[in-house]
């Protein structure tokens, strides 16, 4: 096990090239599992949870053949192969084998997904779904069990708007008997991205990026070649940071109308930000402004970026109020901002933040992905040497972190854990 370890106070500078998507590339891999010959994706994080899916194609038959950004997937020989526990523990977006293996196979047997622990995060419409759609499922010892003797196409409205119950769903509709209609479906830019794919693959889904997304089932599906829209919260932290640090940073390879709520956040605190047609340029300001922000499902500010966001709040003028309306418990970022010397006090679902402290380097611990991402930011702006643990987090989502971060001027390096970090973080 690994700890980051940053010496803050540097300014950043020059220009950050974005990966593909974590939340396309969770949901295309196992996309791959419905077709009947190869399926080729470009343009791939490397990103843990990349390994860890592709990993899991293994253990059903599949072969899988990753070079540099690109991944393909053999799916001829794959065959209904229970996965009650294992890898699939290790990432929340271990889902989607559900959707994808109900979808070619009519069975599947999968343990509960892991990933960021966020609170609740039931998966309660993706069973919905897969019930309207014709199949029994049940839940034993930890594992979900799905069986249908054939999926006949139905109307579904989401008493959630829920990311992954839309991809599940589609995963599992696209090649059901008739027609499909998911109501009150996520519009998330990732789910148009794997309406892509699967169209590419011969589906037939109309309306994916709106609430209404139709579907008509089709007996084959075949291999085909796709390339990763640009991850919008690796943009959106770059934006950040650049706002926190940046001389100027030049986010580059990204679409600028993903992060939209974003960069109107940032303009309200004074900071420059400047989009062109696949890049942001973004500069800090000596005065940032506080503000309020919500996190909403797309296209309002996500709460993928509400942790990041946070950390730059701690150096505005003022109180800015923090509120995360899809994920209560999302705030296990504020105790080490604190150890750091943030003025925040969470309130419900609001942080409070008092913004205007100096933050200090200390050791603290990504208890999440985002919650590392956070961290790092702080690290950046703090006083001294800051010592991330729980990087195996920040390892699912964001690839070649120091690597990038070391391109823009940063003092960002890697060490192995100590014995006595060990026993600490087993103890704790
Ligand atoms: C792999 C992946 O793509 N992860 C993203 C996905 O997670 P994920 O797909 O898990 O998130 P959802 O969009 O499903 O969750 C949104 C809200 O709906 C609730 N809910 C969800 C499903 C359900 O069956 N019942 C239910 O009540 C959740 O608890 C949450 O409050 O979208 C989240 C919200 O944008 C992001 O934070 C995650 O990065
Ligand atoms: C919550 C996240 O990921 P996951 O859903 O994979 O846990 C995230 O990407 O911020």
């Amino acid at each position: 096990m690994e700890k980051l370890l940053i010496e803050g106070g540097h300014p950043l500078e020059g220009t950050v090239q974005i990966s593909g998507a974590k939340n396309s590339a969770v949901a295309l891999i196992p996309a791959a599992i419905l077709a009947d010959s190869p399926v080729t994706i470009d343009n791939l994080p490397n990103i843990s949870d990349v390994e860890t899916l592709a990993e899991l194609l293994e253990e059903i038959g599949g072969t899988t053949n990753l070079e540099d950004d690109t991944l393909v997937i053999h799916p001829e020989n794959m065959f209904a192969m229970p996965l009650p526990n294992g890898r699939v523990k290790k990432l929340r977006a271990s889902y989607y084998m559900m959707g994808a293996m109900l979808g070619k196979f009519k069975k599947a047997v999968i343990g509960l997904p892991g990933g960021c622990n966020l609170g609740p995060r039931p998966i309660d419409q993706h069973i919905k779904g897969f019930e309207a759609l014709g199949a029994k499922v049940t839940n034993e010892q930890g594992a979900v069990y799905l069986q249908a003797d054939e999926l006949v196409g139905a109307r579904i409205y989401l008493d959630v708007v829920s990311v992954g119950a839309t991809i599940n769903i589609m995963l599992a509709a696209v090649k059901a008997k008739g027609k499909t209609i998911i109501e009150n479906a996520a519009k998330e830019p990732e789910i148009i991205d794997v309406a892509t794919l699967l169209s590419n693959m011969g589906a037939n889904i109309k309306g994916a990026g709106t609430n209404v997304i139709r579907i008509t089932g089709v007996d084959e599906l075949h291999g085909c070649r796709h390339s990763i829209i640009p991850d919008r919260i690796e943009t959106g932290t770059f934006m950040i940071l650049g706002a926190a640090m940046g001389q100027s940073v030049l986010v580059d390879n990204v679409i600028p109308d993903h992060v939209e709520s974003l960069t109107a956040k940032l303009r309200e605190m004074g900071i420059m930000v400047d989009v062109a047609d696949d890049q942001i340029l973004v500069r800090s300001s000596e005065n940032l402004k506080s503000v309020d922000v919500k996190t909403l499902v797309y296209p309002g500010f996500p709460t993928d970026l509400q942790q990041p966001f946070t950390s730059l709040l701690t150096q505005a003028d003022g109180v800015s109020m923090v509120t995360d309306t899809i994920y209560n418990a999302r705030f296990k970022h504020i105790d080490e901002l604190r150890r750091m010397g943030a003025n925040i006090k969470v309130e419900g679902r609001s942080a409070l933040v008092n913004g205007g402290t100096p933050l200090q380097g200390a050791k603290v611990r990504a208890s999440d992905l985002r919650a590392g991402a956070s961290l790092v930011v702080a690290g950046l702006m703090a006083n001294g040497v800051t010592e991330i643990t729980g990087v195996e987090h920040i390892d699912r989502g964001y690839g070649g972190l120091e690597n990038k971060l070391k391109g823009l001027g940063a003092k960002i390096w890697r060490e192995a854990l100590t014995e006595k970090e060990l026993t600490e973080i087993k103890n704790s």
